[in-house]
Formats: C-alpha cells, sequence, structure tokens
C-alpha cells in the first residue's frame, strides 16, 4: 500500500481473521495500523493486492453494496465521527434505527449501554460537550449497539484511564463471546499483554505474527 508519490506503507502483509476470533493489532505509531483497518472497512483501496471480506473478494463487489456490506462492520476510528447535531443517545442508537429496530428496544438498550462505558449522565448531551475521552465513548457504543459481524477498532482505550479501558475491553469480550470476530488496533502493549489473544503486529509495513514469523493469523 502507497500513499500517492510516498513510501510504501504496507507490504507483504497476509492475514485470514478467522471469524468469531479476537486479535490485537499493534505495532509502534505510524507503522500502518490505522490504513490496515481502514483497508478492511473498504474506506481505502490498497494499490495492490487483494482484500477478501466475509468471504468475498472486495474487487468484484459494486460500490452501490458497499453500505450494506458496511454495516456489518462496527468501526471506532480515532476521530469518532460523531453527528455533531445529534444527541449521545442519538448517535448510538442510529444502527438500530437504520437496522429498523422498535423505538422502545432503543429506549431500553441505548441508555444500558451508555451507562456501561460511563456516560449514563450524558445521554442527552451533544458530542460537542463531552471531552475527547467521552467522545470516543460513545464511537464505541455506536460500533457495539447492533451486535456487528466484525468490529475494527483503532486505538479506542486511548483516550481513557485504565479502569475504563479495562471495561471496554470487557465488553469487546462480550462482544466476541456473542460471535462478533474483533480486531482492536493498539500501542498500548500493557493493555495487551493482560489479554491472551494473539496479536498481529506491524513493523516497518510487515507483519509479525506472535512467534516472530512474517504474516499468517
Ligand atoms: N492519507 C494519507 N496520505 C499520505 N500518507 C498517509 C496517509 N495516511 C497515512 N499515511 C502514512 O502512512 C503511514 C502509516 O500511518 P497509519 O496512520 O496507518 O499508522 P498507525 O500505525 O495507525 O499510527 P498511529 O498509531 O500513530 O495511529 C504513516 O507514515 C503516515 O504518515
Amino acid at each position: 500500500m502507497r500513499f500517492r508519490d510516498g513510501p510504501t506503507v504496507l507490504e507483504e502483509v497476509s492475514f485470514f481473521l478467522q471469524s468469531g476470533s479476537f486479535h490485537f493489532l499493534t505495532g509502534p505509531s505510524g507503522a500502518g495500523k490505522s490504513t490496515l483497518l481502514k483497508i478492511i472497512y473498504l474506506g481505502l483501496k490498497p494499490t495492490s493486492g487483494r482484500v477478501r471480506l466475509f468471504d468475498r473478494d472486495v474487487a468484484g463487489i459494486a460500490r452501490a453494496e458497499l453500505p450494506a456490506l458496511r454495516r456489518k462492520i462496527g468501526v471506532v476510528f480515532q476521530d469518532f465521527r460523531l453527528l455533531g447535531h445529534l444527541s449521545v443517545l442519538d448517535n448510538v442508537a442510529l444502527p438500530l434505527r437504520i437496522a429498523g429496530a422498535k423505538e422502545a428496544l432503543i429506549r431500553r438498550h441505548v441508555p444500558e449501554l451508555l451507562d456501561w462505558v460511563g456516560l449514563g449522565e450524558h445521554v442527552n448531551a451533544l458530542p460537542a460537550t463531552l471531552s475527547g475521552g467521552q467522545q470516543q465513548r460513545v464511537a464505541i457504543a455506536r460500533a457495539v449497539i447492533g451486535r456487528p459481524k466484525l468490529l475494527l477498532a483503532d486505538e479506542p482505550t486511548g483516550n481513557v484511564d485504565d479502569q475504563i479501558a479495562m471495561r471496554l475491553l470487557y465488553l469487546f469480550e462480550e462482544l466476541n463471546r456473542m460471535g462478533t470476530t474483533v480486531m482492536i488496533a493498539t500501542h498500548n502493549q500493557g493493555l495487551v499483554d493482560r489479554f491472551s489473544y494473539p496479536q498481529l503486529h506491524l513493523r516497518g509495513g510487515r507483519l509479525i505474527g506472535p512467534g516472530g514469523d512474517s504474516a499468517a493469523a
């Protein structure tokens, strides 16, 4: 993967995420973690190579199919991408509303989840009135509320203290137990080491597996 005339950012990155698996994507800042997540989310087209998503070669996917495919993916970007004119509750409810969920279910589940991520007192707030760490948790709640097939989270604990970071990891574990494939990009090695999930480690644009071998998972 290259950006215009820049250097190669990802090279010979090859791996397979088993459905229902949980992986950490680690590596130093600038290693290409965000770029890889964006490629998986089909937000970036790699300059070479092939991507298969949900057993389909993405090269054969029509642009019109992308929204439906992306709805199967919960994603937490580093810039959160919250809708500024909607309350916290309405931001988090969005995937459920798009999926046609009943309002009564939304009113029950969304506040419950917001409570779990420590935002129970902010359900009616607008995102701009929250701190960065709080906005990040809104983005996380929105990513998990619809129980996606795949969860991609980019530094989801980057702006919170240790206690909340563990709570968020438990949330991802719970989602994984219910069948979601999870991939968490982070350079918080201390947090990663508290869990025994496999790590895909990016260094110099290449993937180093748990045993130090190139690629494969
Ligand atoms: N849109 C872009 N245009 C040009 N270069 C880019 C672009 N996006 C990323 N890069 C470059 O690609 C490399 C990898 O960036 P990326 O954001 O994927 O790293 P990262 O591992 O996620 O880093 P961090 O942990 O700091 O978020 C960096 O050298 C970055 O400058």
